[in-house]
């Protein structure tokens, strides 16, 4: 097992009142009894909406936090005490955080990891010339990362977190805030990487799933559902059609299809059954100029509108 997590719970304490030198505390669960194991080579995606307990639990595994009651063991040991260690088997990115020196060039932060993982001159070469060409990131990684896109900083971020080659992919919301061609681009490289245990936490369902061969659904802290992600694939949810057409007006729109404009100025076809959502693609593509166009399942709120139904498989 490369991660084994019994009973795990993590409280923090809010703030409940707060006068000028006085302050009221309260204790809660950000992680509420999770027991959940992961083997070599699985591939798990941490679902659930903000608040959900996704970062904390991450940080449980990664042994920055200590647990309040339960236990957990990364690579069959206490993550805490075995940090730097386990450090070298794990990659880690974080969608909200960076690695990469602002004002040198990604090349630069990999280089630092090079020394700092004791990377050879040799694999470091290979790895790098591999992750650019998987990632499409040849020609950007010498500018300063100050100077680039939020979807090229994410691509050298992976390269960043890869170049010691770890057995384990830890990635908290890494697409957060990418467009639908970075994000795909992402996903499809998270596809090529079948020889690693993944550990992918995102609040979108749809790009867990394309990626992981099982999802895990945390809510309020608790886990409340661990499904093969095929069974969940098979789940005909009502989906959401979002699309951008600069060129189309609103009125000649909305008088075929029952649309709704979003306030960044895309347009949105909401409850659009699994049967019709094909015909109704041709239709808007054949009909108008699209710019890009999403399809979402709505499946995450779904499943935990009806966790009792779909049921807790730990
Ligand atoms: N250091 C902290 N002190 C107190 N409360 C915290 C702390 N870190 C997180 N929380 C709270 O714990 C809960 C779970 O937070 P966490 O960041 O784990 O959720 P998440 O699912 O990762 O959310 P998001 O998708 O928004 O990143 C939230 O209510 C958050 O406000």
């Amino acid at each position: 097992m490369l991660i084994e997590i019994e009973n795990l719970s993590k409280q923090y304490q809010k703030v409940i009142s707060a006068r000028l030198f006085h302050k009221q505390y309260q204790e809660f669960d950000a992680v509420k009894g999770v027991s959940l194991n992961i083997n070599p080579g699985e591939r798990v995606g941490l679902v659930g909406l903000n608040g959900s307990g996704k970062s904390t639990l991450i940080k449980l595994i990664l042994g920055i936090l200590q647990p309040s009651q339960g236990q957990v063991k990364t690579f069959g040991s206490d993550p805490i005490a075995n940090r730097q260690k386990n450090a070298r088997k794990i990659g880690v990115v974080f969608g909200q955080r960076s690695q990469l020196r602002w004002d040198l060039p990604a090349m630069d932060t990999f280089k630092l990891n090079r020394e700092l993982y004791q990377v050879s001159e040799k694999d470091f070469t290979q790895r790098v010339a591999q992750l650019s060409r998987l990632l499409d990131a040849g020609d950007f990684l010498l500018q300063p990362v100050r100077n680039l896109s939020l979807g090229q900083r994410m691509k050298a971020e992976f390269i960043a977190a890869l170049i010691h080659d770890p057995e384990l992919i830890i990635l908290d919301e890494p697409t957060i805030g990418l467009d639908v061609l970075s994000k795909n681009s992402i996903v499809n490289f998270l596809q090529t990487l079948t020889d690693k245990t993944i550990l992918f936490t995102s609040h979108d369902l749809d790009e867990v799933e394309k990626v992981c061969s099982r999802i895990v659904i945390l809510n309020q802290g608790r886990l409340v559902l661990n499904k093969d992600s095929q069974e969940l694939a098979d789940l005909a949810v009502p989906a959401t059609i979002t699309f951008a057409s600069k060129t189309s007006s609103y009125d000649d729109l909305t008088a075929r299809w029952p649309l709704e404009r979003l306030d960044n100025g895309d347009y949105q076809l909401a409850n659009v059954s699994q049967k019709d959502i094909k015909r109704i693609l041709s239709e808007l593509t054949a009909a108008i100029p699209i710019d890009h166009i999403e399809v979402k399942s709505g499946k995450l709120e779904y499943l935990l509108a009806h966790t009792a139904t779909a049921g807790v498989n730990q």
